[in-house]
């Protein structure tokens, strides 16, 4: 049967995936959800076990896309792309405690957990855009890592223009060159002279007013707003969890957060029949989102540039989604919710029963710089592992915030460490060596055009760059 979508805000059409897919954010400005969440028993889960994580792979995303994408394409696509991830486990998972695991998701092109979703994405547009004899025009924004994993998915895409806003600045050196060192006339990489928040609001807004691209060019989003995005980070729930026991025994999950997409993911697997008994939502010191579920009060403050930048997210896009279903799917209700969280001029707090439901699952903790750095530290004295200082803050998350020490506790390895220089400096570490593919990044030249943070002068450059 074939899948459709819902908005988050109840006012949109109802889509197929294919039209999700390429549709970024929903008229009436919500999110896409699917309309019913593929569940599976107990003893399917059980009989995955000895699956491959392509094989996995196949089997919890198809029925996102039936009715849009046949089973036979899907696994051609899902093959290639995880053949070429850099360990043959695609995710394997590295043990750095009694029942404490971290996920190990940088073994992808570039070396963070974005590769998973972003490169069946370019493979899922490739198929679609022939098929329909459309070109398409991505725009994206970056804290990091999205940037060089979007460009990575879709350079080959023949009918994609990609433009990535990243905050100018305010990135990794390496983060920076993987996305602007990349050659092809078709990837723009735009440094906006602010901050996320700000790129990821134009965006959101231009997928409202599209005018700048003439009525000739759909807009498609590589942001996890995209549903293709969260579909395909579920994968290594599955995959990490059946390796350590499940579905007989349960699992716990520490998520280093920012936009709430790849926590969001993890409760979808929870929903489609996985035994995860606790999420934790770790944050950096922009912890809007740990305000809000400790104290119920949601205040957006001002954005804080700290040693984890992928992490420097003030406004959590998919937290969207879950507060969906806590106020039981009611579109109206929550369009009138989000009106009031987007004004961002007042404290906003739920209804304590809404809350109580999301806790019941959910737990959290922020984590500031020289505590990340001491859990660099702590980890890499105990085992001799060097973490990223996103997934530091994870590690410390779980440490802190664990339930039942007798449930397998599992941090999502977002990053290679690699990536973050300043971080590992730092703590007191030699930076580990880039990996074969990008030895000589740090002597390719840069492509990157700089620009205010201003609404018309990007969309007239997107403009200018897509029908030159
Ligand atoms: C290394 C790293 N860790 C954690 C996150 C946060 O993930 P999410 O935005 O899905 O919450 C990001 C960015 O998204 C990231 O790049
Ligand atoms: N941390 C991200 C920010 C964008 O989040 P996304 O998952 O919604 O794309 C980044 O590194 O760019």
């Amino acid at each position: 049967m074939a899948m459709k979508y819902i908005s988050t805000r109840g006012n949109a059409p109802e889509l197929t995936f294919e039209d999700v897919l390429l549709t970024g954010l929903a008229s009436d400005g919500g999110l896409y959800v699917p309309k019913e969440v593929p569940q599976f028993t107990k003893e399917e889960i059980a009989s995955w076990r000895d699956l491959s994580y392509a094989e996995l792979a196949h089997k919890v995303i198809y029925p996102f896309v039936e009715g849009s994408v046949d089973s036979d394409s899907l696994k051609k696509m899902i093959d290639e792309v995880y053949s070429g991830f850099g360990h043959k486990a695609v995710a394997p998972v590295q043990q750095i405690d009694h029942n404490e695991y971290v996920l190990e998701l940088f073994h992808g092109p570039t070396l963070a957990f974005k590769d998973f979703a972003l490169q069946m994405l370019g493979r899922l547009l490739d198929y679609v855009l022939e098929r329909r004899h459309e070109k398409v025009v991505i725009m994206g924004a970056t804290s990091g890592d999205t940037g060089s994993a979007a460009i990575e998915g879709t350079k080959a895409c023949k009918n994609v223009d990609i433009f990535i806003l990243h905050p100018h600045g305010k990135v990794s050196e390496v983060q920076r060159r993987q996305m602007t060192t990349v050659e092809g006339d078709n990837i723009h990489n735009i440094a906006i002279e602010g901050n996320f928040d700000q790129a990821q609001d134009m965006v959101k807004a231009s997928f409202g007013d599209q005018a700048f691209l003439r009525g000739e060019r759909k807009l498609v989003a590589v942001n996890s707003i995209n549903w293709a995005r969260i579909m395909s980070q579920i994968v290594y729930y599955f995959y990490s969890a059946l390796n350590l026991g499940a579905p007989e025994r349960p699992v716990a999950y520490s998520v280093p957060t920012g936009n709430f997409g790849d926590i969001f993911a993890g409760y979808m697997a929870k929903k489609m029949g996985l035994p995860v008994e606790q999420l934790i939502i770790a944050t950096n010191s922009n912890d809007v989102l740990h305000r809000f579920m400790s104290q119920n009060q949601y205040e957006v403050r001002p954005l804080k540039h700290t040693i984890t930048p992928s992490m420097d997210i003030a406004v959590s896009s998919n937290f969207e989604r879950l507060l969906f279903d806590l106020y039981d799917r009611d579109g109206a209700a929550l369009a009138d919710l989000m009106a009031k969280m987007n004004a961002k001029e007042d404290i906003v707090s739920l209804d304590e029963s809404k809350l109580a439901k999301a806790r019941e699952l959910f737990d959290s903790y922020a984590v500031n710089e020289d505590v990340t750095i001491e859990t660099m530290q702590e980890v890499y004295n105990e085992t001799g592992y060097l973490l990223d200082p996103h997934t530091a803050i994870g590690v410390k998350a779980a440490r802190a915030c664990r339930r039942n020490p007798r449930i397998p506790m599992i941090t999502l390895g977002t990053a290679h460490p690699v990536k973050f220089e300043e971080a590992v400096q730092r703590a007191g570490f030699d930076m580990p060596a880039l990996p074969h593919h990008l030895a000589d990044l740090m002597d390719r030249d840069e492509r990157v055009s700089v620009l205010p943070a201003e609404l018309d002068k990007v969309q007239a450059f997107i403009a200018e760059n897509t029908f030159k």
